[in-house]
């Protein structure tokens, strides 16, 4: 049961790219993973979370996955046009919840379509920690390896320190309101971000780092698939999306 003074939380996920480093015949969230596309289990991630009211896409012109699509997981789907760069389809997904969708102390979950390893407990735990900081939160997980910065000529210049170094992910958690002026700002400043917590900090906020685990990786090179793959065989075939 849902706590009634907890404040709404959209779901938004960017699935308008093209997968250029994939190198695949269809954008990468279409690919087939156990036997689903890799997007319903993104998706199905999110939905499954009591606190996630439904679901905002951002899909490309040449999208077929949609096919009229109107829930999954028991919670209502939406769809948008995405836009040149991640950052852009994630505000058109911020656009149509302020102007059809949300109120104005909803909050959004930004998730990329190309994640499907997310696990409940790391989502609960983002939810448990983010809904009550008021710049945000966001999964990340601390740096592992030693890091090097690479020269032109593709020798090592130096290592950098990686003690307070950690690598984000998502999904990533903020006030709707927020998080729209501060994307629209970057935006009109000609600031790409390439994540949501950029923009927030852009603006000023200081969001929360909340400590994910190493198997919510972003499918984005060939290699990432099997490894998903193995990742959900490993935890029993994880649980199926549901149409
Ligand atoms: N204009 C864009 C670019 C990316 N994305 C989405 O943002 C997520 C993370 O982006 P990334 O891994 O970079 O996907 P692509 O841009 O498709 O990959 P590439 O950079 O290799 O082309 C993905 O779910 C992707 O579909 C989006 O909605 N709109
Ligand atoms: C948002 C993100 O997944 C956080 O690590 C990452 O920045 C997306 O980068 P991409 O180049 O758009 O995949």
């Amino acid at each position: 049961m849902t706590d009634p003074a907890a404040p709404r939380v959209w779901a938004v996920v960017p699935a308008a790219g093209v997968g250029r480093r994939m190198a695949a015949p269809v954008p990468k969230q279409y690919l087939p993973l156990l036997e689903h596309p890799v997007m319903d289990w993104s998706l199905h991630a999110l939905l499954m979370e009591p606190r996630v009211a439904g679901a905002v896409v951002a899909l490309g012109d040449d999208d077929n996955w949609w096919r009229g699509r109107e829930a999954l997981a028991g919670k209502a789907l939406y769809r948008v046009r995405g836009g040149r760069e991640r950052a852009d389809s994630v505000l058109a997904c911020l656009r149509f919840l302020v102007a059809e969708l949300a109120g104005h102390d909803d909050w959004v979950l930004v998730h990329d379509a190309v994640r499907p390893c997310l696990t409940p407990s790391a989502l609960a735990r983002l939810l448990d920690l983010g809904l009550g900081h008021a710049d945000g939160a966001l999964l990340a997980v601390p740096v592992r390896d030693t890091l090097k910065q690479g020269g032109r000529d593709g020798t090592v210049r130096h290592t950098t320190p990686r003690d307070a170094l950690w690598q984000a992910q998502t999904p990533q958690l903020f006030p709707l309101g927020a998080l729209l002026n501060a994307l629209r700002d970057a935006h009109d400043q000609g600031v790409l971000v390439t994540d949501e917590a950029q923009a927030m900090e852009h603006a000023g906020y200081a969001p929360l780092l909340v400590e994910g685990d190493s198997t919510n990786l972003k499918i984005t090179r060939p290699g990432d698939l099997p490894l998903a793959e193995s990742i959900l065989r490993a935890r029993g075939g994880s649980r199926a999306p549901e149409e």
